[in-house]
C-alpha cells in the first residue's frame, strides 16, 4: 500500500464482502482519500491478443506488484493463466482513459455501495485514479465507491452488480423497503426523462424557447439528483442552468449556478485536474461564455444576488420559483427587459411560455401579463412591402412581418425610419431570413416618430425627475432633492426648485424636447400605462 494513502485508511475483513478499506481517522467531505497510478491497463473490449499482452505485462511487473495483482479477488471462472488474469482485471478494474480498464492495487480493495461515500474519477493531468470523499466519513467507517453510476433504478443496479461482480448489494439504498425503493426509482426515472430533453438539443439558441420552464425542469432534476448524491450529474445540471441564465443575460444566477457546478466538480475530481482551472476562468469572466446575451429577458448584474444565501427564499429566487412581476412604478421602465423585449426574449410563436402565458390547458395560450416587442425602424415600409427591418432593444436586426390580410391595404400607421415600433404580446416567429415578429392585428402595433434611444432616455428622466420619493422630488434643473412645488406648466411632469432651475432644465437639459414628446398622447401613453398591472390584454391606443 502506498504509505501516503495508508495514513487515511487500512484494510479490514468485511463480512460477506471479503476485504475492504476503512477510515483510520475522520475524513472530511471533499478530501482526496486515494490517488493511485494503475499497474495494469487493458482495453475495455479486449481481443485475444490482448490476453497475451496482459499476461506478459503482469509477468513483467516487479515481483511484489505481480504477487499483489495475483492475490486480488477474482469472482469469474477461468480456464488458464491468460483468462485468470483477465478475470482478475474484470473483478477489479476501473475504466480510466480512452476505453482502458485499469487495475490499481489499493483502489481494488474498495467495495461498492450504490450510495457510496466516495467517488472515483480519472485525473488526466496526474494519470492517476483519484477518490474523493463525497461526504464526511467517520473514523472506522468503510470507504465505498459506486462501481456502476448513480442515476440507476434498483433493478438497473442489481443486474450488472450480479453479472459483473457476482454479489447482491445490501447498501442502505438497496435495503429500503419496497415502497420507498419504488419512490427512489421514480425519481431516477423522472430525472432521466427530464434530462433527456436537454440532451436532445445543443447550439447556442437552445435556451431561448420557454426558459422558465427549462429552469423549472433543471430545478426538479437537481432536486432528485441531490438525493441520489451524484456530483457528475449535479455538475451537468448546474452548468446547463448557468448557460440558460447567461443566455438571457442573467449574470447573477449564471454566476451562482456556475459556482455550484464548480463546487460539485471539485468535490468529485479535486481542483488539480485539467478542467478545474478552465471552469475557474469561466467564472472570472462570465460574459465571455459563448451563450451569454442571446436575449436580455432576465438581465441582472453579478451583484444582484439577494443577501440571504442560505434560506429557502434564496433558492426560490435562484430557480425563479415565483413569477417575477414587473416592478410597480409610476412611469414605465422601458429598461425592464421582462416587459420591453428584444426578438430573442419573446415567447416562441405557437408555444406556451410559463412566464408570459396563462395555463395552456384549454389549448390556447393567453397572456398573463403585459409585454411587448420594442425596436427602432431601420428600413421604412413602402407600399406593397409588408415587412419592416428593425433593430431591437438588444441591438439585434430583425423583421416585422404583417399578415397577408393587410396586403395592399394601408399600414396601421406610417413607420418612420429611426422611429420606434412597439408590438404588444409579440411572439418570436420564424421566416426564411430567421426570427421575426409577425403582426396579425393592427391594433397590436404602434410606431412613434422618436428614436429608441430617445424613448429610453425619456424613460430614465421620467423615473428620476417625475417620480416622488416620499415627500421629496428631484429638481430637473440642479438634481437637488426637496419638497418642490414648481412644475413645468406644459407637461406637469418635471419639477424645479425655482425659476432659475426651470430655465436650466428647459434650455441646458433639453426639457424643451422632452416636453414636446410628452405632448403626443401616444408617446405619453407608453410611459403612463401601468405595464405591471394586468387584468386583461389591451390594444392600442393604450388605456390611460
Ligand atoms: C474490486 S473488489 C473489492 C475488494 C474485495 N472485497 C476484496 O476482498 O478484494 C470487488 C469484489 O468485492 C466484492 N464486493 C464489492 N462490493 C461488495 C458489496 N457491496 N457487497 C458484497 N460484495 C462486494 C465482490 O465480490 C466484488 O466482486
Amino acid at each position: 500500500m502506498d504509505p501516503d494513502n495508508a495514513r487515511m485508511f487500512d484494510v479490514r475483513d468485511v463480512r460477506g464482502k471479503g476485504k475492504g478499506l476503512f477510515a483510520t481517522r475522520p475524513i472530511p467531505k471533499g478530501t482526496c482519500i486515494l490517488s493511485e497510478s494503475p499497474i495494469i491497463n487493458v482495453p475495455i473490449y479486449p481481443s485475444t491478443s490482448d490476453l497475451y499482452t496482459l499476461w506478459r505485462n503482469v509477468r513483467n511487473l516487479p515481483d511484489q506488484q505481480r504477487q499483489a495483482f495475483e492475490s486480488l479477488s477474482n469472482c469469474h471462472p477461468y480456464e488458464n493463466i491468460y483468462t485468470e488474469y483477465m478475470s482478475i482485471v474484470r473483478t477489479n478494474c476501473f475504466s480510466t482513459y480512452e476505453d482502458q480498464a485499469s487495475v490499481c492495487l489499493d483502489a481494488s480493495l474498495i467495495n461498492h455501495a450504490c450510495d457510496a461515500n466516495s467517488q472515483h474519477t480519472w485525473n488526466h493531468k496526474l494519470s492517476k485514479i483519484v477518490f474523493h470523499a463525497l461526504r464526511d466519513i467517520a473514523l472506522d467507517e468503510e470507504i465505498t465507491t459506486n462501481y456502476i453510476g448513480r442515476e440507476n433504478t434498483r433493478q438497473e443496479r442489481q443486474v450488472p452488480l450480479k453479472e459483473i461482480y457476482k454479489f447482491e448489494c445490501s447498501c442502505e439504498l438497496c435495503s429500503l423497503p419496497l415502497a420507498l425503493s419504488a419512490t427512489a426509482d421514480r425519481k431516477v426515472l423522472r430525472a432521466r426523462k427530464l434530462w433527456a430533453y436537454f440532451q436532445m438539443e445543443d447550439g447556442q439558441k437552445r435556451h431561448l424557447c420557454n426558459p422558465l420552464q427549462r429552469l423549472r425542469r433543471l430545478e426538479e432534476i437537481s432536486r432528485h439528483r441531490a438525493e441520489l448524491g451524484s456530483c457528475t450529474q449535479m455538475h451537468d445540471a448546474h452548468v446547463e442552468a448557468s448557460a440558460l441564465a447567461l443566455s438571457h443575460s442573467d449574470l447573477a444566477r449564471g454566476k451562482i449556478f456556475l459556482e455550484r457546478a464548480y463546487a460539485f466538480y471539485v468535490l468529485e475530481h479535486g481542483d488539480n485536474d485539467e478542467l478545474a482551472p478552465a471552469l475557474q476562468a469561466r467564472l472570472q469572466n462570465l460574459p465571455i461564455s459563448e451563450c451569454y446575451g442571446q436575449s436580455t429577458r432576465w438581465q441582472t448584474d453579478e451583484a444582484d444576488v439577494p443577501p440571504e444565501q442560505s434560506s429557502g427564499i434564496f433558492e426560490e429566487w435562484l430557480w425563479k420559483m415565483r413569477d417575477d412581476q414587473p416592478e410597480p412604478s409610476l412611469f414605465a421602465n422601458i429598461w425592464d427587459r421582462s416587459t420591453f423585449l428584444g426578438i430573442n426574449g419573446l415567447p416562441t410563436e405557437g408555444l406556451f411560455d410559463v412566464e408570459y402565458h396563462q395555463d395552456a390547458s384549454m389549448g390556447q395560450s393567453k397572456p398573463k401579463r403585459h409585454w411587448c416587442f420594442m425596436a427602432e425602424v431601420i428600413d421604412k415600409a413602402t407600399p406593397g412591402q409588408l415587412q419592416l427591418k428593425v433593430k431591437d432593444v438588444d441591438n439585434r436586426i430583425t423583421g416585422i412581418f404583417f399578415n397577408d390580410r393587410y396586403k395592399g391595404a394601408k399600414l396601421p400607421d406610417h413607420p418612420r425610419k429611426k422611429g420606434t415600433v412597439i408590438v404588444l404580446y409579440a411572439q418570436c416567429g420564424q421566416s426564411e431570413a430567421g426570427p421575426v415578429v409577425k403582426v396579425r392585428d393592427t391594433g397590436m402595433m404602434k410606431t412613434f416618430p422618436l428614436s429608441l434611444s430617445k424613448v429610453l432616455g425619456l424613460s430614465k428622466r421620467l423615473r428620476k425627475y417625475s417620480t416622488p420619493q416620499g415627500e421629496l422630488r428631484t429638481c430637473h434643473g440642479c438634481d437637488e432633492q426637496g419638497s418642490l412645488s414648481l412644475k413645468c406648466g406644459k407637461c406637469g411632469l418635471f419639477w424645479y426648485c425655482n425659476s432659475t432651475c426651470q430655465k436650466a432644465g428647459w434650455n441646458d437639459r433639453n426639457h424643451k424636447t422632452d416636453c414636446k414628446m410628452l405632448k403626443d398622447d401616444n408617446v405619453h401613453s407608453i410611459f403612463a400605462f401601468r405595464w405591471h398591472k394586468f387584468e386583461e390584454p389591451v390594444r392600442f391606443p393604450l388605456p390611460s
